[in-house]
């Protein structure tokens, strides 16, 4: 984890001469208030309402009190310094955090006015409907075509070859894929570029029709060409899809993002639409990561 040492910059008249600027060592614990989200974290078209959310990995807390509504078709960027809780509010999202023994999640999170904790949820179908995609590109060792057709095939969602055909061939489209893919359907995934596998990964998240994406730092491993690719999916995806995208890059949360939500020390601090954030930010601390002093 990064150090953190963000200053609080207040300002101080001088008998004669101009107001000089003080610098006063806050630590960012004191000029957060637990559980108060400056901006605009809720909305009216909710699809993810998230309320008094907190996250513990065994004794240790890693998201204090979070409450955030997410958008339907929008696509929401999470941002701030490492270790401050992106990926762990990311993955409650589809309960990820599941699989992790020592994490437990309260708090009440709802996807479409459903609980996504309820007990007697399918899990399976959750992540159909809240697909993910992961920072290192993740195909199967499989052909190009049996890595978009496994989730189609889990879910039973085409009953004859040619709908299957059908669903790969659009589902690869969607991922920009088509032209590159649709000679070597047979060829084994891994076999592609980095920026392909990492498209590959979102046709394979799309191709089970979900209504979210997930995205964990999709384009870290990525060239920036590769990375633009993604991108311009980003925002085509976005017409069809809420997308929630975690990422280390400001740029890129600015490039692709409707709004910005900005974590520190396992809070959330600030949410705004994107715009907002970069040039206006209404509080201290998004101020002093977005302008490169600490993160
Ligand atoms: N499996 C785990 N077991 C225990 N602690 C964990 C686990 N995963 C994350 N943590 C801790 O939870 C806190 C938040 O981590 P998380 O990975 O969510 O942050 P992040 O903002 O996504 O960081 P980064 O930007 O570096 O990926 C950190 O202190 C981290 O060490």
């Amino acid at each position: 984890m990064n150090s953190i040492n963000p200053t609080i910059t207040s300002e101080a008249s001088q008998p004669d001469g101009p107001v000089v600027p003080v610098q006063e060592e806050k630590p960012a614990e004191t000029v957060i208030e637990e559980g108060k989200t400056v901006g605009k974290p809720y909305v009216e078209d909710a699809k993810f309402k998230l309320r008094d959310v907190d996250v513990f990995y065994g004794d240790t807390r890693a998201i204090k009190k979070i409450s955030l509504d997410i958008a339907r078709n929008e696509v929401i960027s999470f941002i701030g310094p490492s270790g401050c809780g992106k990926s762990t509010f990311l993955r409650c999202l589809n309960r990820m955090n599941d699989s992790i023994d020592i994490c437990s999640v309260r708090g009440s999170l709802q996807l479409d006015d459903h609980d996504i904790y309820d007990p007697k949820r399918d899990v399976v179908e959750l992540r159909a409907r809240v697909g993910m995609v992961f920072q290192k590109p993740n195909p199967f060792p499989k052909s190009i075509y049996d890595n978009v057709a496994y989730g189609p095939r889990i879910h039973g969602l085409a009953n004859r070859k040619s709908d299957l055909d059908e669903i790969v061939e659009n589902s690869l489209r969607k991922a920009g894929l088509w032209e590159e893919a649709k000679d070597r359907l047979d060829a084994t995934a891994t076999g592609m570029s980095g920026g392909q596998q990492q498209r590959l990964c979102i046709a394979r998240a799309i191709a089970v029709s979900p209504e979210v994406v997930l995205m964990d730092e999709p384009c870290s491993a990525l060239d920036p060409i590769a990375t633009a690719k993604v991108e311009e999916l980003i925002a085509e995806l976005s017409e069809s899809y809420t997308i929630v995208i975690v990422t280390h890059s400001m740029q890129q949360a600015a490039r692709v993002s409707h709004r910005t939500a900005y974590f520190h020390l396992g809070h959330l601090v600030e949410v705004n639409e994107t715009n907002k954030v970069f040039t206006s930010p209404e509080h201290k601390l998004t101020e002093s990561y977005i302008t490169g002093r600490f993160g």
